[in-house]
């Protein structure tokens, strides 16, 4: 099962909307069917959106090429078009916007050297692979940091850690960001059992978290997300690890609703909260949670679960995709380039300065 492959002018999303049940694929030709695929969260997780989005653009430069746009600023000003376009999919996860400012980026120096239209698209898909390709390193690498991390404090005994939503390889291009943490620990021999958060509405825990980890042979057993607190109060957690769709200049942390109330319930069992997430997670133009942008999503998401009408179908519904852990909840977030303990304005511009 591969989240997402690029194939000469296609890009081919696994539709993780049919999972468990179904493993079928999209084949995207267009940044249209790039788009929807993120916005229906047939693709989803910050870093494997950054990725889709970055192919959606090589789509979106293929087909002015094909309506034979070779003036460069007509072409580069459709580019921005179509980025904007593509950035608005999903407006909490900022890896979405930080992988197509970087295209574009790529784009502008293209231009700036003369380059035509054609190159300028060749250059676009180039970095789209690279940009592919460096999430697995970063993976690897926030996975070992964390692991580390996680035995300098807790010592080298086995653990059983929470999580919520899905972090994992289906969120990413490689083992993911908190599961790729898990998973290094269980290489060790340290992961005693997982507990995963179903993560309502749309329930990427019971559905992605639930099958990643037992195709890993990794211990997991899934809860309701009110069954959180529980399992807390009876001692059955030593930690939580938990993903970032948006990370601010003090630490705040956005990821998806219900980790804020995982954030509170281990505070109050003293038990540690890990965050673990790629530098391109953190907007440092923010300076505390409160200004991060929370998606709305379909009412239709908390009124029916797929075919089964739950609630009244005009009941009123609040359904925000995301909320944000306060950064004095959390013990550590784990990068790529290190860890960043007790994140605050202070430690995350120490750890941004060196
Ligand atoms: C490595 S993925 C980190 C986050 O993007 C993840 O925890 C999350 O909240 C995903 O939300 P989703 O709405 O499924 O895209």
């Amino acid at each position: 099962m591969k989240t997402l492959e690029w194939r000469r002018n296609e890009l081919i999303i696994l539709d993780q909307t049919k999972l468990p049940a179904e493993e079928t694929y999209r084949r995207c030709t267009s940044w249209q069917d790039v788009k929807d695929a993120i916005s229906v969260l047939a693709v989803r997780g910050a870093p494997a959106i950054g990725v889709a989005a970055a192919y959606g653009l090589v789509l979106g430069a293929s087909e002015l090429l094909r309506r034979k746009i070779t003036d460069t600023a007509v072409f580069s000003a459709g580019l921005a078009t179509v980025a904007a376009a593509l950035d608005a999919a999903r407006p909490t996860a900022v890896n979405l916007h930080w992988a197509l400012t970087r295209m574009l980026k790529t784009a502008e120096k293209e231009l700036a050297a003369g380059k035509s239209s054609a190159a300028i698209t060749l250059a676009l898909e180039r970095e789209a692979v690279t940009l592919h390709a460096k999430d697995i390193e970063i993976n690897r690498s926030i996975s070992a940091y964390g692991a580390a991390a996680i035995i300098m404090q807790k010592g080298a005994k086995k653990l059983t850690v929470l999580t919520h939503c899905n972090a994992g390889a289906l969120a990413t291009a490689d083992i993911g960001t908190a599961l790729g943490v898990i998973r290094a620990l269980h290489k060790r021999g340290l992961i005693e059992r997982v507990y995963a958060d179903e993560t309502r509405p749309l329930l990427q825990g019971a559905r992605l978290t639930v099958t990643e980890l037992k195709a890993d042979g990794i211990p997991v057993t899934l809860i309701t997300d009110s069954t959180a607190g529980w399992v807390m109060k009876t001692g059955r957690v030593d930690a939580v690890i938990v993903g970032a769709d948006r990370i601010t200049a003090n630490g705040d942390t956005a990821n998806k609703i219900g980790t804020y109330s995982v954030s509170v319930l281990a505070k109050e069992h003293r038990i540690p909260f890990y965050v673990a997430a790629p530098l391109s997670t953190f907007d440092l133009s923010m300076t505390k949670g409160e200004e991060i942008p929370i998606e709305e999503r379909h009412h239709d998401e908390v009124r029916r679960l797929r075919d089964v009408q739950l609630a009244l179908a005009d009941a009123d519904v609040f359904n925000p995709a995301f909320d944000v852990t306060p950064h004095q909840n959390i013990e550590a977030i784990f990068t790529e380039k290190g860890t960043i303990e007790k994140p605050s304005e202070t430690t995350v511009s120490a750890f941004f300065r060196t």
